[in-house]
């Protein structure tokens, strides 16, 4: 099965909220919420990609942390292996330029989304 490696943001903003990005129609797993991030290219450095994409995704910059999970999960056509990272908005305001919506959510009520499966270990990592 072919694997792709992605690489996810967990955004934390100045209250200990959480920046959780609801995948829209035109995507692949709609209506499902997800951290957000992309792929990452040949070569590429995880960080250095998750940077990349926040800047193409949600138009601004951010200073990538520590390291929250790296899990492989099987989708029936794909498998994906999910990195995710502890990260700070450094300059901008997140705007949703591919996702139907962001939302900052509190640790606690993270669980009550509807998260994209490859998602679930980092969830119940961040969650207090
Ligand atoms: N960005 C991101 N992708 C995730 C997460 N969890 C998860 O299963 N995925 C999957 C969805 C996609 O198959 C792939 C990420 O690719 P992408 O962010 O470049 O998404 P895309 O919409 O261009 O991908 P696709 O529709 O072509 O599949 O990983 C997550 O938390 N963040």
């Amino acid at each position: 099965m072919k694997q792709v490696d992605v690489v996810g943001a967990v955004i934390v903003n100045e209250n200990d909220e959480i920046l959780c990005a609801l995948r829209s129609q035109e995507m692949s797993l709609p209506g499902l919420w997800e951290f957000p991030g992309g792929k990452i290219e040949q070569g590429e450095e995880a960080k250095v990609a998750l940077v990349r994409e926040i800047k193409e995704e949600l138009l601004c910059e951010i200073k990538v942390g520590e390291l929250i999970a790296d899990v492989v999960h099987e989708y029936p056509n794909i498998k994906v292996r999910l990195i995710t990272y502890f990260a700070k908005i450094t300059s901008g305001k997140p705007v949703a330029t591919e996702h139907e919506k962001l939302e900052w959510i509190s640790r606690t009520e993270l669980a009550t989304l509807k998260w994209a499966p490859a998602d679930i270990p980092t969830v119940e990592q961040i969650q207090t």
